[in-house]
């Protein structure tokens, strides 16, 4: 069952549409990612489904409600995490976990959800003095304490060390196992193909894939990347008119005792790989060093975001 539903969502500022026409449903348990360039109007959708923004047409529902109409219904519904600058520096984790469980009529008990997320030993320290990944903690506490059925996560990892952001992302996990659906906005592919059930990645205000992580970068222009060092000349205008490939980049690259080598790199899809096999095996050419690897999320999203450039 969806439990987001956004529809023909439209936004714009000044005269200036920012969101055209987005549609996306989130499935109840589901991780659901939105990728997308700055500036693509992520924050500008999720902000119209927390219902802080008012969409100029479109529909948006939360469990079946208007976040602007049923406001008060959804928020209890639904878990936002704040941004930093809303918390006090002098406030202790405790006073915070406290003051926002007050918000609620039948909040969570902050005291297991402090020990949830490791922050029982952090309760008496002030806002001010918590590290990168304690205060994302309590952000992910406080988005929780309403006992939502579902959590908005903007740029949550944004200024975390790798250490810090892989510690929130199974917090993510946890949070998701155990029943509620996390809609993330993120710029980091990695995070979004580690974590998302599925990605809608939006560019100049419209959504341009929306599907798995694997989907989404089986669908961009190139899949996989071939490259090798042919072990005589190759034509290669014959090779970009092999089925699939999207480019072919020659690089000279360290030379050996014949002279410069000529090292390939096709971008292409699973199709490729197999007639650039049969066209050096047709023109007796060896593949040295030959590598085939998945594009990841991260050229798909450059791909899909440069279409329209
Ligand atoms: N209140 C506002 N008034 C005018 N323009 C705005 C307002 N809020 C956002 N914008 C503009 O709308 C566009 C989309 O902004 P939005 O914050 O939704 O994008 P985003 O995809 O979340 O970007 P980022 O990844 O940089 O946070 C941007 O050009 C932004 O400058």
């Amino acid at each position: 069952m969806a439990v987001i539903e956004v529809r023909g969502l439209r936004k714009a500022y000044g005269g200036r549409t920012v969101v055209d026409g987005v549609d996306f449903a989130v499935e109840e348990g589901e991780i659901f990612g939105i990728l997308g360039p700055n500036g693509a109007g992520k924050t500008t959708t999720v902000e119209c489904v927390e219902g802080l923004r008012v969409p100029d047409s479109g529909t948006v529902r939360v469990a079946g409600l208007d976040p602007v109409a049923d406001h008060d219904r959804v928020t209890r519904l639904l878990g936002a995490q704040l941004q930093e600058s809303e918390l006090q520096a002098k406030l202790t984790v405790q006073e915070a976990l406290e003051l926002y469980s007050a918000f609620y009529r039948k909040p969570t008990d902050w005291r297991r959800l402090a020990l949830r997320l490791g922050l029982t030993d952090s309760l008496g320290t002030r806002f001010g003095k918590l590290s990168g990944g304690q205060k994302q903690r309590l952000f992910i506490a406080l988005a929780l304490v309403g006992d939502p059925r579902v959590v908005v996560l903007d740029e949550l990892t944004t200024g975390l060390d790798p250490r810090s952001r892989r510690d929130t992302w199974q917090l993510i996990e946890e949070v998701r196992d155990s029943g509620v659906t996390v809609l993330l906005v993120t710029h980091f592919m990695e995070e979004a193909q580690r974590l998302c059930d599925r990605v809608a990645v939006i560019d100049k205000g419209r959504v341009v894939a929306l599907d798995t992580p694997v989907g989404v970068i089986g669908r961009a222009a190139s899949s996989t990347v071939i490259s090798f060092t042919p072990s005589s000349p190759l034509d290669e205008r014959e090779l970009a008119e092999l089925p699939g490939v999207a480019s072919v980049v020659a690089s000279v690259v360290a030379s050996g005792q014949e002279g410069a080598d000529r090292r390939l790199v096709i971008n292409g899809t699973d199709e490729t790989v197999t007639a650039v096999l049969s066209l050096l095996a047709r023109h007796r050419i060896t593949a040295g060093r030959l590598r085939v690897v998945d594009a990841t999320l991260d050229e798909a999203f450059l791909d899909l975001t440069a279409q329209e450039a």
